[in-house]
């Protein structure tokens, strides 16, 4: 236990910032006030993607100061891995959906499968419209599906990340910046 936990603090020593703290606020800012131009009339139904989207979410919330309804809905597929398998739903949301404007939350469009299903899901179950933000877009070709993302905070090069709700194998999600893997 203690060797992996040596690991873990082994690898936040060694990755690279790729933005600070103050960057990634100002990020965060950014998308609070181009979420409000956006929305701020429409009653938006908000979920937040848990886990990573749990950080994003938070900070991003209170920058939306106007009437909106907050769930959240937990997919993963990378389950403690660097790398994405099936979407394994864990938990629905609890909210209808129907006839409501909905704003997806999430810290991460890597390769897009997570978004996309979620946005059919959300279509499907009668969203009169689906939105999406996210903290960061990955930059490469390998992406699922052409997904753009309604509002990005940051762009990211091909590296594998931690830090503001993403993790490495479960851990630094509380990292206060985004950090990418040493060699990765
Ligand atoms: O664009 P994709 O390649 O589908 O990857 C993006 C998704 O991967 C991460 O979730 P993960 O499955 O790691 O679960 P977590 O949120 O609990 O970390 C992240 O939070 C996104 O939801
Ligand atoms: O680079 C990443 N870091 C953390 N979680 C992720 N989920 C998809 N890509 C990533």
């Amino acid at each position: 236990m203690s060797a992996d936990l040596e690991h873990i603090k082994q690898v936040y020593a060694e990755a690279d910032c790729l933005y600070t703290e103050a960057e990634v606020e100002a990020a965060i800012e950014r998308m609070g006030q181009a979420i409000t131009a956006e929305l701020a009339n429409s009653n938006p139904l908000v979920y937040c993607i848990m886990n990573g989207g749990l950080v994003v979410s938070g900070k991003l919330l209170t920058k939306l100061n106007f009437p909106l309804e907050v769930d959240y809905i937990h997919a993963t597929r990378y389950r403690n891995e660097t790398t994405g398998g099936e979407l394994d739903w864990k938990v629905h949301p609890s909210t209808s959906m129907q006839d409501r404007t909905v704003l997806i939350l999430d810290d991460i469009l890597d390769e897009g499968h997570t978004l996309a299903a979620i946005v059919e899901f959300c279509k499907a179950q009668g969203a009169k419209a689906v939105q999406t933000a996210v903290l960061v877009e990955k930059k490469h070709d390998r992406k699922a599906v052409e997904l753009e993302s309604d509002f990005i905070g940051l762009q990211i090069e091909d590296r594998y990340i931690f830090g503001y709700g993403m993790d490495y194998k479960s851990y630094w999600r509380n990292a206060p910046g985004i950090f990418a893997l040493k060699g990765h």
